[in-house]
């Protein structure tokens, strides 16, 4: 087969892309590093998200240790499976804030995405109405308490207030893109899928890219195409660049790598979203039924009034997540303290030519005095909520953690510092503006896009999966129709 497009990576982003491509009569030959056996109970069931971590379907990287973090090695998990991180994440939907969109550059201003949410919404199931655990609509209520406004849909006009959160469920079983949007084309002879496809780097020509190499089980192949799609994510997308020799020449003529294209930002610009723990002991058990996640509820607040977009949001767990040197309570709630506006910015890097080797990823999480900051207002807004009538009359909810820990402001930093660990909403490091052109084509390389998180510039106000499904659809577009799509 000699496809028209290769497209890299079958994640949230890939998935789209490549039924969009085969709905436009293209040929289309999807690699993806992962398996295809997506239908795992604990994939599918909702309620066992937590059992997938540093199992073959997570890339299980790990940062660099983070000196703001006291040297810590944060894991973050990223889908190695047809589906991606949708396969793994947490299926809540949000499509950011409107004015997220005004620094992508021309083609990206909301008037222009909201279209492309809603189409996507049309294909991708996302429920509102499902059976609310109890302790949710406490939680819901105690927010209240303190003084939260109830928000019924925080994707419409207003993001402000506590929410329970949409989920892109169907029929109780987790609904990802490739289930959504890959599944109904799988039988289409345009589409050729190949699985535990790892690919290398790309093949060039010059400026032009003209296929790639891949690693499957020890066999390496190649194929060409009139245009390739890097859709590997925030970390993949970057690793596969600068081992094709686009990226910082510095970085490149250290490793031995010839440069194809000196372009300095590949890899720069990480951005992530920050979590911090805020732990409740409850007398009333509390247990998940399959069907629905942990997590059914969220607020977006701010941590100064003045600011004009959220850039807190905490997201609310019916369980007790504690980390191992924390003592574990029979029953439990968790408020995780959620930074969305970061001011601390990182970098992928690759630490040889060799593809076997992990990625050096360095967030440089709370490097940012501003960011500390604003997650001690997140801590403190969540021991209020958890300290109202409805969560500690209602269910004898007790403050864990970080209780005593957070007797003084210094007390509460240095806690947030032990702590903190990601949101799963990495971005950035192939950017719009500074990796590729509003069009997604990276700079100076012919036939060769990336679309997926890494392109968004700044990191959106809510999660990031359905900002990179959007992603692929706009990639589709340009690939298919040109700019205007
Ligand atoms: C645990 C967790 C919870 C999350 N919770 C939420 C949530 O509730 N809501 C939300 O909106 N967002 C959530 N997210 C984030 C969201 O899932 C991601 O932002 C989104 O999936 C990113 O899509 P993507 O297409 O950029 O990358 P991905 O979906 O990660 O897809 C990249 C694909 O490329 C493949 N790949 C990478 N490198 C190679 C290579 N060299 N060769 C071949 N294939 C390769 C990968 O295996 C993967 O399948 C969560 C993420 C995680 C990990």
């Amino acid at each position: 087969m000699q496809p028209d497009v290769i497209v890299v990576g079958a994640g949230t982003a890939g998935c789209v892309v490549a039924r969009r491509l085969i709905d436009a009569g293209r040929s289309v030959l999807l690699l993806e590093a992962g398996s295809d056996n997506n239908s795992t109970p604990q994939i599918t069931d909702p309620s066992r998200m937590h059992e997938l971590w540093d199992t073959g379907v997570d890339w299980g990287f790990r940062t660099v240790p983070q000196k703001h973090a006291h040297d810590r090695e944060l894991h973050l998990p990223r889908g190695k499976v047809v589906g991606g991180s949708h396969a793994l994440n947490g299926m809540i939907w949000v499509r950011g804030h409107p004015t997220d969109y005004d620094s992508w550059g021309p083609g990206w201003s909301w008037a222009e995405v909201k279209p492309v949410f809603e189409r996507i919404e049309s294909v991708q199931d996302v429920i509102t109405a499902y059976d609310r655990h109890p302790v949710h609509e406490s939680i819901v209520d105690a927010a209240m308490q303190n003084g939260l406004p109830f928000n019924e849909n925080y994707n419409g006009d207003s993001q402000d207030g506590v929410s329970f959160v949409q989920l892109t469920i169907r029929d109780g079983k987790r609904l990802t893109t490739a289930q959504a949007y890959l599944d109904p084309v799988r039988d289409d002879p345009r589409l050729r899928v190949v699985c535990s496809a790892r690919v290398h780097r790309l093949l060039m020509s010059g400026s032009r890219c003209v296929g790639v190499e891949w690693d499957r089980g020890g066999v390496v192949s190649r194929a060409s195409a009139a245009e390739v799609v890097l859709c590997a994510g925030a970390i993949g997308s970057p690793v596969i660049l600068q081992r094709s020799g686009i990226g910082d020449p510095a970085l490149l003529g250290a490793l031995d790598i010839a440069v194809t294209a000196p372009i300095p930002d590949v890899g720069s610009n990480l951005q992530d979203h920050w979590l911090v723990p805020v732990v409740f002991a409850t007398v009333r058990p509390v247990a998940i039924p399959a069907g629905l996640p942990t997590c059914q509820s969220h607020l977006f607040w701010r941590s100064r009034p003045e600011l004009t977009v959220p850039d807190l949001q905490p997201i609310h767990f019916a369980t007790a997540l504690v980390s191992p040197w924390m003592a574990s309570p029979a029953h439990g709630i968790t408020l995780m303290a959620g930074l969305i506006r970061p001011e601390s910015h990182g970098t992928v890097r690759i630490a040889s030519a060799d593809p076997g080797r992990a990625p050096l990823i360095d967030p440089r999480v709370l490097s940012a005095k501003a960011d500390l900051d604003a997650l001690t207002a997140a801590v403190d807004l969540c021991r209020e909520v958890g300290a109202q009538p409805a969560l500690r009359e209602g269910w004898g909810a007790r403050e864990l953690y970080p209780a005593s820990m957070a007797a003084t402001p210094e007390l509460t930093r240095d806690y947030i510092r032990e702590t903190v660990v990601t949101y799963h909403h990495q971005v950035g490091t192939c950017a719009i503006g500074q990796v590729v052109d509003p069009c997604l084509r990276v700079h100076g390389i012919d036939q060769l896009t990336v679309a997926d998180a890494s392109v968004m510039p700044i990191v959106p106000t809510g999660n990031t999966n359905a900002p990179a499904a959007m992603v692929g659809e706009r990639a589709a577009g340009f690939l298919t129709v040109g700019t205007a799509a």
